[in-house]
């Protein structure tokens, strides 16, 4: 099969490259000229433009979109929108919100399938897992493509109607951020405890069987291993937050308590408070207003 791949970061450059290691031909396009060479480099035919990338591509049209999600894909629909029709499949890759997907789904002249797409630059070996929603028959013409990107047959499967791919990966995201919060927790403990403990050898005994192993998990060993138990010089503030706040929004709508995603969204913005949390400040100066126990000040 022949696809065009639309930006080339650190997703789509794996996603040129497995499609190519799976024998299907990529013509690829990114803003970015040196990340179109990566992808010609790699055996991709390099696109000047979207109208170029379009007019080497077959007459039904395949199209992966891999740009950062927002304005970035409106951008590149609204120039492919007059060069397709019914014929054509678009997919977007990224971390669309649902809702954005579904009426792009709708006013779109291709077949536009909304796929969420998981496993980070790791995938680049493994492979990806892929949630997808969309005009089922879209899915199974491109079922090809999707057993390449993804781990293979079983690392993806067609979710749903329009929206419904981006709305279980904005999910998985919210339970990415209270996974990171719980061994964040855990491993606080064990940092702060009463042991003088090597983190990366819990970690690392942890992912050996234990109940709670996982990639996560091993992500931490990782971590410990290469900046030591005490995490070094890593800063406490976190960045991101966009899919964790769409899902707490949602669960909002849907009147459906998800406390420990809510929480660890709200550890996420607490980080970026340059002059620490106002609560905690107020407890503290409270504190003394009705026990005279002393205020802690900054330095
Ligand atoms: N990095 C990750 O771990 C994951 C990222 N995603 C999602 O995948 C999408 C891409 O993410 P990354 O590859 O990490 O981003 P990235 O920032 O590494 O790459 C985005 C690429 O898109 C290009 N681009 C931007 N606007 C463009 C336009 N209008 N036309 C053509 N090219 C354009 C940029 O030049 C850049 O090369 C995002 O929606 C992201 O949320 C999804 C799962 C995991
Ligand atoms: O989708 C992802 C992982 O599954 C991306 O890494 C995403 O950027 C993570 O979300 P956030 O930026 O809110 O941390």
């Amino acid at each position: 099969m022949q696809l065009g791949v639309i930006g080339l970061g650190r997703m789509g450059q794996i996603v040129v490259d497995r499609l190519l290691s799976d024998g299907h031909d990529v013509v690829a396009f990114d803003l970015d000229e040196a990340s179109v060479e990566t992808a010609a480099d790699a055996g991709a035919e390099p696109a000047d433009s979207i109208d170029d990338l379009v007019a080497m591509l077959p007459e039904r049209k395949r199209i992966w979109l891999m740009v950062p999600a927002g304005d970035a894909v409106d951008a590149t629909l609204s120039e492919l929108d007059p060069l397709l029709d019914g014929e054509d499949i678009v997919v977007d890759g990224g971390n669309s919100h649902f809702e954005r997907s579904i009426d792009r789904g709708n006013s779109l002249s291709a077949a536009y399938l909304d796929c969420g797409t998981s496993g980070g630059p790791a995938g680049a070996e493994l492979g990806f897992s892929l949630m997808v929603g969309g005009p089922a028959g879209a899915y199974e013409e491109l079922r090809p493509a999707f057993d390449a990107i993804a781990t293979g047959p079983a690392g993806h499967d067609h979710m749903g109607p329009q929206g419904s791919g981006h709305y279980v990966k904005m999910v998985h995201n919210g339970v990415e951020y209270a996974l990171m919060q719980a061994y964040g927790e855990g491993f606080e403990l064990l940092a702060e405890g009463r042991y003088d403990l090597d983190l990366e050898s819990v970690a690392r005994t942890w992912n050996d069987g234990a109940v709670i192993r996982s990639w996560l998990l091993e992500l931490c060993e990782e971590a410990f291993r290469e900046e030591g138990s005490d995490l070094g010089d890593v800063d406490d503030h976190v960045a991101g937050g966009s899919t964790g706040t769409w899902t707490v929004e949602e669960a909002l709508e849907q009147e459906i308590a998800i406390p420990l995603i809510y929480e660890a969204l709200g550890e996420r913005f607490d980080s970026r408070l340059e002059d620490g949390k106002f609560s905690r400040r107020l407890a503290n100066r409270l504190r003394y207003g009705f026990g005279r126990h002393e205020v802690k000040r900054r330095e």
